[in-house]
């Protein structure tokens, strides 16, 4: 863990490392991203089945490739009333959050008389990737599926790790629940590869969305263009802004919340406070310990972790987190819209000391599928629009082309393109 005083004489250096630091993203995860995508895309099925054994370690072949909609329905009619509860509320406050970015079409006459518009419409296949290699993550599939849905996507189709053969049944719960089409084994570059390129048995898809780990991200960075994506959502971070009269326990448990994704996730405080500072660090410690995940929630504390103690936490903690651009920020502190309304790179903001992080990656509505390593500076959260693209109109008659035609004539005139010129023209006489 790193701790970085505004005061010291080398911070700007030290805190343009962290600012540059490209924890997962590095060359050898591109060069083994490059490898496995070469290898789906001349192999398909063969590598597959090979990269699922070496990576998941199960054999396809004897597990099966895919989870039926039967096994989805009956996971999803097994569940713990608590548990289907939990699902369902989350399903519709996500569901009544994402109807409302539905966009709206436009069709208009402007002066000249001339109609223009444009027409949203879904892409026909999305690939979802649901993230498993160390935790499982159903929300994550509700985060993903349900967003295509509501765009009005007519294939959904799922990818996520199953290693060791072990399926998660609330992944399958989710999926039935979200109305998922098809729901294949296999997870990491592979997969992302595998829904991009199409092999003999996954039909490809449009558009890949979706959270994973270094390789998956790596893997969608690498493929967009051959095929849609949301945005680049590797391991998790947060950033927490926070001033003294924050309970040390809660903010450590923040911390940690994502640090346990992933031994390359990163969890930074901001304060204002020398003491404060450390009653966190000893409080991380403390709960450390107590976690099932305490190995990768260590491991990413330890290695990424930063501490920064400012002398004016509005305006010097909220310029740093500018530049930090995180995933997620918290702002623990007693007037948050005073901090919100001077943060402008965040992939989402969790407003005052009773809104930790971890709700949001469930119940609260917005998408947990956010921007990471520093890509908030021009990414955005999972949307509806992710799942759609627009198409712009035009329709002229004899009078609005007479009005602007000549000026397109003398455009291409001058760009030398007598062709353009000419269909013109002969629309003019
Ligand atoms: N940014 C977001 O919105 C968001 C949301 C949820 C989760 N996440 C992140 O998703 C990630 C989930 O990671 P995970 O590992 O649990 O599951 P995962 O499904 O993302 O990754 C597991 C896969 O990684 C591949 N893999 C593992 N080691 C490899 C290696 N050495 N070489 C090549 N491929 C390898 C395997 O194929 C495996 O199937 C975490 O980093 C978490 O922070 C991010
Ligand atoms: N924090 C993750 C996004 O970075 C999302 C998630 C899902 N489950 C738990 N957390
Ligand atoms: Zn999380």
């Amino acid at each position: 863990m790193d701790w970085l005083k505004t005061t010291d004489p080398d911070f700007e250096r030290r805190f343009a490392r962290i600012v540059d630091d490209r924890r997962e993203s590095d060359e050898d995860v591109a060069h083994v991203v490059r490898d496995i995508i070469a290898k789906v895309r001349a192999e398909g099925d063969a590598a597959l089945s090979r990269l699922t054994d070496r990576y998941d370690h199960h054999d396809l072949d004897k597990d099966g490739w895919r989870i039926d909609a039967e096994a989805c329905k009956a996971a999803f009619d097994a569940l713990a009333p608590d548990l289907r509860a939990a699902l369902e509320l989350a399903a519709s406050r996500i569901r009544a959050y994402h109807e409302a970015q539905l966009p709206a079409d436009r069709d208009y006459t402007d002066d000249a008389g001339v109609r223009l518009g444009a027409r949203w419409t879904a892409v026909d296949a999305a690939g979802l990737y649901v993230p498993g290699g160390r935790a499982a993550y159903p929300s994550s599939l509700l985060m993903n599926a349900i967003p295509a849905k509501v765009a009005g996507v007519e294939r959904l189709v799922v990818t996520t790790p199953t290693p060791r053969g072990q399926m998660n049944e609330l992944v399958l719960a989710a999926a039935h629940l979200a109305g998922v089409d098809e729901v294949w084994r296999i997870g990491g570059a592979q997969a992302v590869a595998a829904l991009a390129y199409g092999t003999d048995t996954i039909e490809r898809v449009d558009v890949i969305t979706g959270p994973g780990n270094a390789f998956v991200a790596e893997a969608k960075r690498q493929l967009f263009g051959v095929v849609g994506i949301d945005m680049v959502a590797g391991p998790s971070e947060i950033l927490v802004i926070s001033d003294k009269k924050s309970d040390p326990d809660w903010i450590a448990v923040d911390l940690l919340s994502q640090a346990e994704h992933d031994p390359t996730s990163q969890s930074i405080l901001i304060t204002d406070d020398a003491v404060f500072a450390a009653e966190v660090e000893d409080a991380v410690d403390v709960a450390c310990a107590q976690l099932s995940t305490k190995t990768t929630a260590r491991a990413s504390w330890d290695d990424y972790g930063v501490i920064i103690v400012v002398e004016d936490l509005l305006e010097q903690g909220v310029a740093l987190a500018n530049r930090l651009a995180a995933e997620h920020v918290e702002l623990a502190v007693d007037d948050p819209e005073a901090f919100f309304a001077k943060l402008r790179h965040a992939g989402s903001v969790f407003l005052g000391r009773h809104t930790p992080e971890a709700v949001g990656d469930y119940v609260a509505g917005p998408n947990h599928v956010l921007p990471t390593g520093r890509r908030a500076r021009f990414s955005s959260g999972l949307s509806v629009l992710d799942f759609m693209k627009r198409t712009s109109f035009i329709a002229l008659d004899k009078a609005s082309i007479a009005a602007i035609g000549p000026a397109a004539v003398a455009m291409a005139e001058v760009e030398g393109l007598p062709a353009h010129a000419k269909s013109v023209q002969v629309r003019l006489k």
